[in-house]
């Protein structure tokens, strides 16, 4: 890769906690080209999303650091936009005004008003949600809202795209139909996007590279998976082909063989059934 987009370097996470001090991440070292798409992918609690906080600046490495296009990061700003699993809209603006508020925050007086109208309805309409544009967080349904919250986050026209378990909330056809659109933006805009998941065909379909993090504490990248499966990908003609199970094989193995974790769960009291011999309510 010549110059990277995005570098993670030597990044270190230790946080203070009533016990002592608690390693988080251990030398988490990855660079990133422009327009690649990354799925961060690993057991709970291994540190991605404090790999991700990072990246936003919504979190200060101990030691390391984040450059994107040969700047530092040490604070939050548009050009690495968050999409949280959790919507995040304000429940009292409309689709339009939600996306607006981003857009005035960003651009301010750099777009006039015909201008952020255009601006904002086309990042609506990235995400096919211009019909629904005047409604409110409280009148359309998970998958829509998150939609919005994607099209907020696109208008801020960022370098990089943050998800946080994007589709984590969702059933399972929307979770598609939204994996689908984020595809076809990716396509479309070429943005460089960092995303959790725990969802290993998710991960697969979206991404260029899955980068598969080890257990903590002192949680690392374990290895990385180079997806080279052609695009457009189309999951139903895709699941069938050896290309892609193999690459399903090795994110499982990763994460059930080499990084197998087994929480232990607190020994039961095994009690009689109360009402085994009885109808309820007779
Ligand atoms: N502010 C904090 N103080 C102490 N420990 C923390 C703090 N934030 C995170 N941790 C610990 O750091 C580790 C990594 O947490 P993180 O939330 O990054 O994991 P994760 O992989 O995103 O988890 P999940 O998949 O469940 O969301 C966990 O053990 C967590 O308890």
């Amino acid at each position: 890769m010549s110059k990277p987009h995005l570098e993670l370097s030597g990044i270190g996470m230790e946080f203070p906690t009533p016990d002592g001090v608690f390693c988080a991440l251990e030398k988490v070292n990855l660079k990133v080209a422009k327009g690649e798409f990354i799925s961060l992918i690993g057991h709970s609690g291994c540190g991605k999303s404090t790999v991700l906080n990072i990246i936003a600046g919504l979190l200060k490495a101990s030691v390391g650091g984040c450059i994107l296009e040969g700047r530092q990061v040490d604070q939050p700003g548009p050009e690495r936009a968050v999409v949280f699993q959790n919507h995040s809209l304000l429940p009292w603006l409309s689709a339009y005004e939600n996306v607006e508020l981003a857009v005035d925050q960003v651009f301010g007086k750099k777009m006039n008003k015909q201008e952020r109208a255009e601006w904002i309805n086309y990042n609506l309409e990235l995400v096919h949600m211009a019909h629904a544009s005047n409604k409110r967080p409280g009148e359309i349904s998970g998958g829509m809202k998150q939609r919005v919250g994607i099209a907020r986050a696109l208008a801020m026209q960022p370098q990089v795209l943050l998800m946080d378990e994007p589709f984590g909330a969702l059933d399972a056809l929307t979770r598609a139909h939204l994996q689908d659109s984020l595809m076809e933006i990716h396509q479309e805009l070429g943005n460089t996007v960092v995303m959790i998941t725990h969802d290993v065909d998710e991960a697969v379909l979206l991404s260029d590279r899955i980068v598969m993090m080890s257990n903590g504490p002192a949680a690392t990248i374990g290895e990385i998976v180079e997806v080279n499966l052609p695009r457009p990908r189309e999951r139903v003609a895709l699941a069938d082909t050896p290309e892609y199970n193999r690459y399903r094989q090795q994110v499982l193995r990763f994460l059930y063989e080499k990084q197998r974790k087994i929480e232990p769960l607190p020994t039961r009291k095994k009690t009689a059934n109360p009402i085994a011999n009885r109808r309820v309510g007779a």
